[in-house]
């Protein structure tokens, strides 16, 4: 295989790579109720964020903090998924692994709700 063909198929398979992991969030989207409002969530902390104008270093905090719940949130689906697909009979292992998969999302909504409080409170006060 040439030079050229090898990039090409490289360049296909990175396009694949996007494909199915677009796919993924799509399969989740359409099936997770808490997916769904996480990113209304994150569509409000946007719209709010451009409203109020809030600085860059702000910005990383808004966009690190969406981009963990939302993650974990896929993390959770998966791991979810995984366990029901190895077992439907009720374990104690299975209910382990789901609850800890469930308490990463909650860790991290929690530390999202305390940012966005102690970003949007002040400009919020000064915006009113
Ligand atoms: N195979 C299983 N064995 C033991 N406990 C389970 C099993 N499957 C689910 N559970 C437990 O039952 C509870 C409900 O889990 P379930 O997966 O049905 O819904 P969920 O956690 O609310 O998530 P979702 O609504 O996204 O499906 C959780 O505490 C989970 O750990």
């Amino acid at each position: 295989m040439g030079l050229q063909d090898q990039k090409t198929s490289e360049i296909k398979r990175l396009l694949k790579s996007f494909a199915f992991a677009s796919s993924g969030l799509m399969n989740v989207f359409r099936h997770e109720r808490n997916f769904q409002i996480h990113c209304i969530l994150m569509v409000l902390a946007i719209a709010a964020g451009f409203i109020l104008e809030i600085s860059f270093m702000e910005w990383y905090m808004v966009i690190g903090s969406i981009a963990a719940v939302l993650s974990l949130e896929l993390m959770n689906t998966a791991i979810e998924r995984t366990v029901d697909l190895v077992t439907d009979e009720m374990r104690p292992l299975a209910k382990a692994a789901k609850d800890a998969a469930a308490g990463s999302v909650f860790v991290a909504a929690i530390a999202a709700f305390f940012i966005g409080v102690l970003i949007f409170t002040p400009k919020i006060i000064e915006f009113l």
